[in-house]
């Protein structure tokens, strides 16, 4: 048993913790880019503890540390709405998401194709829309300034034409949709800070909404001009047609994770 006390025990427990939390990082990201960068940047702090550890090289390890922090600031600028959310969910406890399924089995693409024909038709008729597609986020009822009205119903062309159409009650707002149904209407998302100048309130909520949650999309017809937009990570994509946006929410859904469904939390009546 003299090899039982040569293990060190501590070691093996620091490894196998700094692995999961590894995997558990690289497993969140979807993006290559975004997958390189932190590869390598897990790479230099694996090497960092390597060279402190093992290797008495003071003038290396001090190197080898600055190029750590150097890069972890930048990663901070870079990535400053990513950490910003995993703060949020640590500070409200909700980390199941970060363990949350990745499958990608949610909206079908017959979907897609619904929701581009009602964006196409909504934008020929100058009908102002704001649809905001969950691919799998973590969204949740107190994420919206409003939940709005629960709808639970199929995805359909006529019933979206219906939601947004003039003089009807739930017109104002945004329309959820989540896992090919239509959850909820008349929804009231928070603004972007950025754009202010440039962008009414409706390419705002747009943004705001999606620069929260990186599995939520957001398809905007502009009212005044019939313009089309697709709003992802905090930013717009406008002008497009209809055929890019069928190709922008194909892209989106093959790259999406899955998440949990807001759908149950919604109260049935605005409070
Ligand atoms: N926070 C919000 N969440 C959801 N919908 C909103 C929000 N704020 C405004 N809207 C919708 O946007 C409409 C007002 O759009 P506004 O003209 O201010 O924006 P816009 O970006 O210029 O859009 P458009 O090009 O259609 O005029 C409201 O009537 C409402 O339906």
């Amino acid at each position: 048993m003299i090899w039982l006390r040569l293990i060190d025990f501590r070691l093996l427990l620091d490894l196998l913790f700094a692995s999961l939390l590894g995997l558990l990082l690289l497993g969140r990201v979807t993006e290559a880019r975004t997958l390189w960068l932190l590869r390598g940047y897990l790479f230099l702090v694996a090497l960092a503890w390597f060279v402190q550890r093992y290797a008495n090289l003071p003038l290396t390890s001090s190197l080898v540390d600055a190029l750590v922090l150097a890069c972890s600031l930048a990663l901070a600028i870079l990535w400053q709405g990513e950490l910003r959310r995993l703060m949020e969910l640590l500070g409200t406890g909700r980390l199941g998401v970060l363990f949350a399924d990745r499958s990608r089995d949610q909206l079908a693409s017959g979907s897609v194709s619904l929701l581009t024909e009602a964006a196409g038709r909504l934008s020929q008729a100058r009908c102002g829309a704001l649809i905001v597609l969950d691919l799998g986020s973590d969204l949740r009822p107190e994420d919206f300034l409003n939940p709005g009205i629960r709808i639970d119903a199929h995805l359909s062309v006529e019933l979206m034409l219906n939601l947004f159409a003039v003089d009807t009650p739930l017109h104002d707002g945004a329309v959820l949709v989540q896992k090919n149904r239509i959850v909820a209407a008349g929804v009231i998302l928070p603004l972007s800070r950025q754009g202010l100048n440039r962008y009414g309130t409706r390419h705002l909520a747009a943004m705001g909404l999606t620069e929260r949650h990186d599995g939520c999309f957001c398809i905007v017809v502009s009212e005044e001009t019939g313009t089309l937009s697709l709003a992802s990570q905090g930013r717009l994509e406008r002008p497009i047609t209809s055929s890019r946006l069928h190709d922008l929410l194909t892209e989106a859904l093959a790259s999406a994770p899955t998440g949990r469904s807001v759908a149950a939390d919604l109260p049935e009546h605005r409070g």
